[in-house]
């Protein structure tokens, strides 16, 4: 047997690219997307126009080459959503910028990243041309303005000079008979994303076509995406493409349902129009639309996938009693999405609503693509015991484990190493039904008189209360004790604005049922807690205002 050796026929490098070739064969006159300003395209003509994007880009006028990293800054449009085919498809990289960011911020990525074109979003434009002029001395990029309100490429004519093209121009110019470049090995680099940015400055991580492929296929299987279900873009594609569903959804013929605005009233609005069948969230989003004093029960259950942030139980709980029907997944932009999901199991059907909840708030086993996952204790490198409550670092192996980070050697092998598992940074614990469960982010772990406090317990009480909105806890500085847990809470309001409780009676609250050392000593009432774009909340933030409090 060991003549028999990899032969061409069964080595095409894995690629997500070619599941838009086969949308258009199978689903070719189904809706592929459809856009709140009236756009609908079918599967052939998303096919069609990423091709004529794809050798656009490839064409000597705009003069890209093979592994240069082509920059979007962009929301959930259609152009946005053709990009993370058409881009790839020329052979370039794809990196989606989160447009919420100010204009330093952005100047940061896009030195770092050396990116040669920006696709930029209309209401993005004054902030890319403020970034673009920090750059100095360094290259410029070319721009070209995205134009999903207006197909006829008449938009923004006021900032035409400082664009290349239009997006339809480039589309004008482009060939759909185009043959898209494929990788030559799966290990080609196909994607750079940048981290949320939460507890440090973001991170370019670098994945392959491999990687994508492995996160996407595992993602499909692990959710039952159906055939043709109608996908709501609530997550960002910026956010690690929308957890792989910017490609999952060309792969069972998806229509996806592109917004620009993601508040409660326009989701429930798409979901009632379009009849939506799938949508992801972070827990944020969830809440508020559990939150949306208007809202009235689904009429068809809608399966919706959290991730991104630990989604306390609370929330799940009310989002179900509204006919949601909550995934729960865990990963990191490092691991491409989610790789590990409370996968269900058919007899907690029967259990009552809070002790469902309580069990899909775990973060649950591997999915299928995925190859392992462990937690280690941090001081003999050995794994924990699976006894829900011995605690360690969470680590990780499997395909869709980034390359690693873009022009940071150290940072990659402080991660990646040489025992050959991912650290993600995150501490955890691992039930006996060898269920994970996420206990904090390392650098969020309250170390009070010795005892370790994980905050997102603290906080999985504090959502609890009917009152609160949301809710963080976070270190402060302790003379006697080292760290006390201190929560920042915002309140939901009586009918005359008025919030319903005081800081005494959350901590009363929360000694009922919580260990006295974990009751958080102070209790600051925000109206909004600050959080990323990505809808988490900036804990170091919270920990700077902490510090300096009396
Ligand atoms: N289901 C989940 N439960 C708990 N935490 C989660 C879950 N999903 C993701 N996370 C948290 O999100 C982190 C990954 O987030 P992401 O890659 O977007 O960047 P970030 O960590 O927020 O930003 P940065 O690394 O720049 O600080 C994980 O390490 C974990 O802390």
């Amino acid at each position: 047997m060991e003549l028999l050796l990899p032969h061409p026929s069964n080595s095409t490098p894995l690629t997500v690219l070619g599941f838009l070739d086969r949308a258009a064969s199978v689903y070719g006159d189904c809706p592929s997307i459809l856009h709140t300003t009236n756009t609908v395209h079918t599967w052939s003509e998303t096919h069609n126009r990423c091709l004529r994007i794809a050798s656009a880009l490839t064409s000597s006028s705009l003069g890209i080459n093979q592994g240069q990293v082509i920059s979007v800054v962009g929301p959930n449009v259609p152009s946005v959503y053709e990009l993370q085919f058409a881009v790839p498809m020329s052979g370039a990289i794809l990196n989606n910028i989160n447009p919420r960011l100010d204009a330093h911020a952005l100047s940061v990525l896009l030195r770092h990243s050396e990116s040669k074109l920006v696709f930029v979003d209309p209401n993005s434009i004054s902030v890319v041309l403020e970034a673009v002029s920090f750059l100095g001395q360094h290259e410029k990029p070319h721009l070209v303005l995205l134009d999903d309100n207006q197909e006829d490429g008449s938009s923004c004519a006021s900032a035409a000079s400082d664009f290349l093209d239009t997006y339809q121009g480039i589309m004008e110019r482009g060939d759909s008979r185009f043959r898209w470049i494929r990788p030559q090995t799966e290990w080609q680099p196909m994607i750079l994303n940048y981290t949320s940015g939460t507890t440090s400055s973001p991170k370019g991580v670098v994945l392959s076509h491999r990687a994508i492929f492995m996160l996407t296929v595992s993602s499909l299987l692990d959710w039952h995406f159906p055939n043709r279900p109608v996908y709501l873009w609530t997550l960002p594609m910026f956010h690690a493409n929308g957890w792989g569903y910017t490609w999952g959804t060309a792969a069972v013929g998806a229509t996806n349902v592109c917004t620009r605005r993601v508040d409660a009233p326009t989701i429930y609005d798409l979901i009632d129009k379009h009849h939506v069948t799938h949508m992801c969230a972070a827990p944020m989003v969830l809440n508020m639309l559990t939150n949306y004093p208007s809202r009235k029960p689904l009429k068809n259950p809608v399966q919706v996938m959290t991730a991104g942030a630990p989604p306390p139980a609370a929330i799940i709980s009310r989002a179900e009693t509204l006919g949601f029907n909550v995934g729960h997944g865990y990963g990191l932009t490092e691991t491409g999405g989610p790789v590990v999901s409370c996968a269900w199991k058919a007899e907690w059907d029967h259990l009552d609503p809070l002790e469902r909840a309580r069990l899909k708030s775990r973060q649950g086993v591997r999915t299928i693509g995925f190859a392992d996952v462990d937690v280690r204790d941090p001081r003999t490198g050995k794994s924990v015991e699976h006894d829900g409550v011995s605690v360690g670092e969470i680590v990780l192996k499997g395909g869709s484990v980034m390359l690693g980070y873009y022009k940071d050697p150290e940072g990659t092998a402080a991660c990646m190493r040489e025992d050959g598992w991912f650290y993600s940074g995150d501490v955890g614990v691992i039930h006996k039904d060898g269920y994970l469960e996420v206990k904090d982010r390392s650098k969020d772990v309250i170390i009070c008189g010795g005892e370790n406090i994980s905050s997102a317990e603290v906080e999985t009480v504090l959502y609890t209360n009917p009152v609160v909105k949301e809710a963080a806890v976070v270190a402060k500085p302790d003379k006697m004790w080292g760290e006390t847990p201190c929560a920042f809470v915002s309140l939901k309001y009586d009918n005359n604005g008025n919030g319903l409780v005081t800081e005494r009676e959350i901590r009363e609250f929360c000694k009922t049922k919580l260990p006295k050392y974990m009751v958080p000593r102070k209790v600051i009432f925000q109206e909004e807690l600050p959080k990323t774009s990505t809808g988490k909340i900036q804990k170091f933030l919270l920990r700077q205002m902490a510090k300096s409090l009396p």
